[in-house]
């Protein structure tokens, strides 16, 4: 059972829903980052993704455009990523994703990326960019090294659904929104019949993400599916900890620090079963 597998049964046992927040690795730079991380596992994370910084996130809205380029600019590459991973995987519980675009995993290889990923403790990888079309090789490659490749699945795939989610290793990423990531005031009315027609099709958890800015927002997509993503949100944050670090301003970074992780723990909270009543 990989890492993720097991991530969901426990969270199944205790009937809470995944809370699953992505920070860009070095966004401002590595040392926060890793501390960062253990906070959000701290507050009850269970999945962290760690976006590797790529310069041309084509998905990706100007919140995590921007974390991208202060990761980039603080001098963060894959390797240094990788050990980031290698070094909080021993202080924390919760299942790490590596997320990145493909031409980085293409340049390094894609077996030797995954084998890369396991040996530094990543339990899974994200690549948005690349379609089902093109995945053999690190489908292969999830399936040999137990680094599980998590598919993406958005409201226009439709008829693919049922192809991409056949492949699917660890759980479902449903974007909850067309377009690029990036806080939206109010979700889409119709998710939670999008998330039950992907349901139709996998036994595998399904998590919705693209949008989430509030707990409110949690709690809804807590009633339908296994796990909320939280990106730009929290990455707002990691760009007030910039400013903080920019002003030279130490007491200032832990309080930004804090703030980001309060938040955080206050897109967990309505994930608790307790919370959930419809
Ligand atoms: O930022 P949002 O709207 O909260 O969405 C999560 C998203 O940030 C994260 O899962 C992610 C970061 N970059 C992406 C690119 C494509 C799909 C998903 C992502």
């Amino acid at each position: 059972m990989t890492r993720i597998a097991d991530t969901f049964r426990r969270l199944q046992e205790t009937g809470e829903k995944a809370f699953m927040p992505f920070l860009t690795a070095g966004d401002p730079n590595l040392a926060i980052t890793e501390e960062v991380i253990v906070e959000l596992d701290k507050i009850g994370a269970d999945i962290i993704e760690i976006g590797i910084p790529y310069s041309d996130p084509l998905a990706d809205g100007p919140t995590i455009q921007a974390g991208s380029l202060r990761s980039l600019s603080s001098g963060t590459r894959m390797p240094d990523v990788f050990e980031l991973v290698r070094r909080v995987r021993p202080k924390v519980r919760a299942s790490l994703v590596l997320f990145t675009y493909a031409n980085p995993v293409f340049q390094w290889g894609v077996h030797d990326f995954f084998q890369t990923a396991k040996e530094v403790g990543a339990n899974g990888v994200i690549i948005p960019d690349l379609p089902l079309e093109e995945s053999e090789e690190a489908l292969a490659a999830g399936l040999a090294t137990g680094v599980d490749l998590i598919p993406l699945v958005a409201p226009t795939s439709q008829e693919r659904i049922a192809k991409i989610v056949a492949q699917g290793q660890g759980f479902i990423y449903c974007v909850a929104a067309l377009g690029v990531t990036g806080v939206r005031e109010n979700l889409d009315a119709d998710l939670s019949s999008y998330v039950a027609s992907v349901k139709k099709h996998t036994a595998l958890p399904v998590a919705v993400g693209f949008g989430v800015g509030k707990p409110e927002h949690a709690a809804i997509i807590g009633q339908f599916a296994d796990g909320v993503v939280v990106g730009s949100a929290i990455v707002k944050k990691t760009a007030a900890i910039a400013d903080a670090l920019q002003a030279g301003d130490a007491a200032l970074v832990e309080a930004t620090k804090q703030d980001l992780v309060q938040f955080a723990a206050s897109l967990k909270a309505p994930l608790y079963p307790n919370k959930q009543e419809a």
